[in-house]
């Protein structure tokens, strides 16, 4: 009874958060956009084309920050008779968590959980070596306070979303997967990584002086303990496929060009469970973050806000993002 109970409640939040989420997604989207005359007739573009028994999702396009393009920064596959989706970010270089990336993110999340065939999905990267270099600093730096809160808010979305989804969620992490990417996989069902000792996967926050919201410790200290999301999040560790997998960061490696066969081979196992009892265990597991989460939100976002827009945050990201672009050159 009490599992059944807390099964509802999770689906009233899911949908409370989904619908939320949505509400939200358009008005980022408008505000995104309110200097471009594409708005018009946008969100009607979540068009779908089928062929073979396969939909190929196609997302809002969104306005790209780096180079303005409109093209989609995720494709997603669907396949009908597996009821899996498979979702390839592709935000060229390296996946940043751009707040044109997110808001797509939420978009095609929220209509794949709303398709009742959609029983699973896959998250995997399309660029070469990285799954997701995490939150895009551009977006943290240099901004004014309105927009800061509406980064944090897709954000914050982006986790709900995928934390609370009602579909066995599985990453394929076939690259490095530092900080907000590593939150992406950390909210899955499931993690396989690709056993390339080149990749990494932690939360490097620290390392340039910012902070993880307190929602992260919470769910990483789900997963891997106490002691190793102290460690990780004070230090700022990144570590190889192999350690990760010591410390129970990822479930399972996989040499990389089985990263995805192996993760719809996965599926197809999880899948395998009945998906009612699936899903209330799910809950049970998850519903009590999730509370502590939705009480907290508000908050959550005044003090990202007022921690991102301080001059030493600032000075410390501005430094930072100077010596990725040296690496480079
Ligand atoms: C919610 C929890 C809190 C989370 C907080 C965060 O996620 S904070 C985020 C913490 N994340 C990190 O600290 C990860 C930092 N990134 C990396 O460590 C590496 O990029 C890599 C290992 C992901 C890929 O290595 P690689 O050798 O394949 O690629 P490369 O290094 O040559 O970069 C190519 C271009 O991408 C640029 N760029 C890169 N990342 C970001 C970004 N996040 N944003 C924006 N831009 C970024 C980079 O400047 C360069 O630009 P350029 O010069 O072309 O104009």
């Amino acid at each position: 009874m009490d599992a059944y109970k807390s099964s509802v409640d999770f689906a009233e939040a899911t949908a409370f958060l989904s619908h939320a989420c949505y509400e939200q997604d358009k008005m980022a989207l408008r505000a995104t956009l309110k200097n471009k005359s594409i708005l018009s007739g946008l969100l009607s573009r979540l068009s779908s084309c089928s062929s073979h028994g396969r939909v190929c999702v196609s997302p809002v396009l969104v306005a790209q920050r780096r180079n303005n393009s409109t093209s989609p920064k995720l494709k997603v596959d669907f396949n009908q008779s597996t009821g899996v989706a498979v979702m390839h970010m592709q935000n060229p270089p390296v996946n940043s968590l751009s707040l044109g990336f997110l808001t797509e993110f939420c978009i095609a999340v929220e209509k794949l959980e709303m398709d009742k065939s959609c029983r699973g999905l896959i998250l995997t990267s399309s660029q070469p070596k990285v799954f997701s270099a995490g939150l895009d600093i551009m977006d943290m730096y240099g901004k004014k306070l309105e927009q800061y809160e509406e980064f944090w808010r897709a954000v914050q979305e982006m986790w709900l979303k995928l934390y609370s989804s009602n579909m066995v969620t599985i990453a394929a992490i076939n690259g490095s997967s530092p900080a907000g990417g590593c939150l992406m996989s950390l909210s899955c069902d499931y993690r396989i990584m690709a056993d390339n000792p080149r990749y990494s996967i932690g939360f490097n926050e620290t390392q340039f002086g910012i902070v993880v919201p307190v929602w992260c410790k919470e769910a990483m200290t789900t997963i891997v303990g106490h002691r190793n999301t102290e460690l990780t999040l004070e230090l700022g560790l990144l570590y190889n496929p192999s350690d990760a997998l010591k410390i129970g960061l990822v479930d399972q490696l996989v040499p990389e060009d089985q990263v995805l066969a192996t993760a719809t081979k996965t599926m197809t196992k999880w899948l395998a469970i009945p998906d009612h009892a699936r899903r209330i265990t799910k809950s049970m597991m998850r519903k009590p973050t999730i509370d502590k989460i939705m009480s907290i939100r508000e908050a959550d976002m005044q003090q990202y806000i007022s921690f991102i827009s301080k001059d030493s945050t600032q000075k410390m990201l501005g430094t930072y993002l100077e010596m990725l672009k040296k690496k480079r050159g």
